[in-house]
């Protein structure tokens, strides 16, 4: 069992040595503390080993990371990258089965994933009914700003729950109460920060979890799946008494519960409901932290913008058909996520059968993941990819350029099915803030560029002040 532990598969992608029950997990661990993250400890690794595709053994699991645009291509849209790994920490996070969409697989994610794209877009996801949702919400953050911009503001007390309320619309119906809202964005972010610090070890060795409860998180983790699981829960009793008003997500899947479909069961309604939530979130109001961050960076960029929303809209308020207008606030908002990728190493994905990848060999239950980060930051795609420079996505007659090389959803049909409202949503309320403010870094002090990066980008945290345009 030992030899066979330590013996790499044949034609196997270039990594470090393994070793007995832990492989290279020490060294994976110790580059991703030298680094800051492990996006850019294995990125480090790939590069030491001249390789476009990395392969590593974590524990029992061989995973593969792969770099370039051609091989993340292939990862995103080949049918036999499209598992998602079947581990207890993977179960843990879908609140003990692994269902739901973003972690199932096979026919019922299939089933699952199509219906609820389906029943969102009858109730308006991506059609002009959200654009009206998230004109409101930005009349709301226009209202606060206005109410507190005596003083420095943190962009992350206002972005979270705004993408949250137009989220929950879609998806429970009605207008969620401000204080619930705080204590579930709360909740969302500690559970994400306990799973970010528990994965190395409740993944690589679960039964560390009867030994440790608490010490290794394991204990964490089920009171807050239990008290998500209630928010969600007293949201379907609401629905199953016909007290919400408004179609949304939940009534839909009802429906086919009462029709007795197979896999429509109220736990997978609760975790598509949880996927929703956690995947739509803190991932739109990181862009727009970010984007702020880069005006303020960028001070001489933000007349450019302002005088292109000026000019174009006037004081329209915007929607998202503008963004073929407003080209250079279009192009600025895609550098933002280019230069601050929001899911550096995108997946896991699970491979279905073996597979060829660049030369190399890769077995069949294999977890890939997949540096979306160095694609975008990759100097054979961009010229000078450390610099902010929004103009790389115009070409000489004022078009859009180069959209295509940017993979910030991902790609194929396991791609992110919340890009238009994310999309939307980042357009709206970045161009309608700028519209009446013009942002001022707090005592002159420049926030740091550094992103924190755990499963997903995030900005350190920082004040702004919001001057009106008069
Ligand atoms: C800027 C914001 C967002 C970014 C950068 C983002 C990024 C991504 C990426 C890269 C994936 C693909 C993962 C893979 O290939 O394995 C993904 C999947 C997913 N996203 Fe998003 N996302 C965003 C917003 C949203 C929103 C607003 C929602 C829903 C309200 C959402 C729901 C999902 C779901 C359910 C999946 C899983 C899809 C599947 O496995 O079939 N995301 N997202």
């Amino acid at each position: 069992y030992v030899i066979r532990s330590v013996t790499k598969p044949r034609k196997f992608p270039p990594g470090p040595k393994w070793y007995p029950f832990f492989g290279c997990s020490s060294l994976v661990a110790s580059m991703t503390k030298k680094h800051g993250s492990q996006w850019k400890g294995l990125s480090t690794l790939a590069k030491e080993y001249s390789t476009e595709v990395l392969g590593l053994k974590l524990g029992n699991e061989i995973v593969v990371v792969v770099y370039g645009e051609k091989n993340i291509r292939q990862a995103f849209t080949g049918k036999e990258f499209e598992g998602r790994p079947d581990s207890f920490f993977v179960k843990l996070r879908c609140l003990g089965k692994r269902i739901g969409i973003t972690f199932a697989d096979g026919p019922l994610w299939r089933e699952h994933r199509n219906f609820t794209v389906k029943q969102l877009r009858n109730i308006g996801f991506g059609k002009t009914a959200m654009g009206n949702d998230i004109q409101c919400v930005l009349a709301n953050i226009i209202d606060y700003i206005g109410r507190n911009n005596d003083k420095p503001i943190n962009p992350t007390s206002i972005m979270p729950t705004a993408v949250m309320n137009v989220i929950w619309k879609y998806v429970a119906g009605e207008q969620i109460n401000e204080e619930r809202l705080a204590f579930l964005l709360d909740l969302l972010r500690a559970r994400s920060k306990a799973f970010a610090m528990a994965g190395g070890w409740l993944n690589q060795a679960p039964w560390c979890r009867y030994l440790f409860p608490e010490l290794s998180g394991y204990s964490l983790l089920r009171r807050m799946n239990q008290q998500i699981s209630e928010i969600i829960e007293e949201a379907i009793r609401k629905h199953k008494i016909r007290a919400v008003e408004e179609q949304d997500f939940i009534y839909s899947f009802l429906q086919e519960v009462e029709g007795n479909k197979t896999s429509f069961t109220e736990e997978q309604l609760k975790v598509i409901c949880l996927d929703l939530l956690i995947a739509g979130s803190q991932t739109t109001s990181n862009v727009l932290e970010f984007a702020f961050l880069a005006v303020l960076r960028n001070g001489s960029l933000q007349e450019k913008l302002y005088n292109e929303i000026s000019q174009v809209l006037g004081d329209d308020v915007p929607c998202w058909a503008d963004s073929h207008r407003l080209v250079y606030v279009s192009a600025f908002l895609l550098e933002v996520q280019r230069f601050y990728t929001i899911v550096p190493l995108a997946g896991p994905r699970r491979l279905l059968e073996d597979t060829v990848i660049d030369g190399y060999l890769i077995p069949k239950e294999s977890t890939v993941l997949i540096s979306v980060g160095d694609v975008h930051f990759d100097p054979k795609i961009w010229d000078d990819p450390d610099d902010f420079k929004p103009e790389r996505f115009i070409d000489e007659s004022g078009a859009l350029k180069n959209s295509e090389h940017m993979y910030p959803f991902g790609l194929g049909r396991r791609r992110c099915p919340g890009d238009s409202l994310a999309k939307s949503f980042i357009f709206i309320v970045f161009v309608g803030i700028l519209q009446k403010y013009r942002l001022e870094c707090s005592n002159g002090v420049l926030p740091s560029p550094e992103p924190v990066i755990g499963l997903i980008s995030a900005p350190r945290p920082y004040t702004a002040e919001f001057k009106p345009r008069i």
